[in-house]
């Protein structure tokens, strides 16, 4: 199966459910792997064709830039069920962090698998 992927994506945003966390953003980054059949665009050498990962990218800088929910886990169902819907994605894994979240912890987060996997190469 081939993918797409956009790793490190961070953006900033109001994200938590205690009050002072409702009173600032916080940066979250973002790595999404996406399945696509990338032997089309291969072939054709055009943008058309392709998964544009530069898409992807604006449009959820632009959804998780405006939002404040809670819980990361709500965020990264609503961003999993963009990426679906707006972009015809069949399957991804999206891995969603919160840096300095936890004291001692580099980043805690989800990582979410939605859709189906291709069974075929
Ligand atoms: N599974 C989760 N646990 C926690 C979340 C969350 O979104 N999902 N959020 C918090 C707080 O907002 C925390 O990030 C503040 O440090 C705690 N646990």
């Amino acid at each position: 199966m081939d993918t797409v992927f956009i790793e490190g994506l961070q953006i900033e945003t109001t994200i938590g459910i205690y009050d002072w966390e409702r009173r600032i953003r916080q940066p979250l980054r973002f790595d999404i792997e996406m399945a696509f059949d990338n032997t089309v665009p291969a072939g054709s050498d055009d943008i058309a064709d392709t998964l544009d990962y530069k898409a992807v990218s604006k449009r959820l800088i632009e959804f998780v830039g405006a939002s404040d929910f809670g819980l990361v886990e709500t965020l990264a169902e609503r961003c999993a069920e963009i990426i679906r819907r707006e972009f015809g994605v069949a399957w991804l894994r999206l891995r969603l962090r919160k840096p300095g979240a936890v004291r001692g912890a580099d980043a805690v987060g989800v990582c979410i698998e939605r859709g189906r996997r291709a069974t075929h190469d």
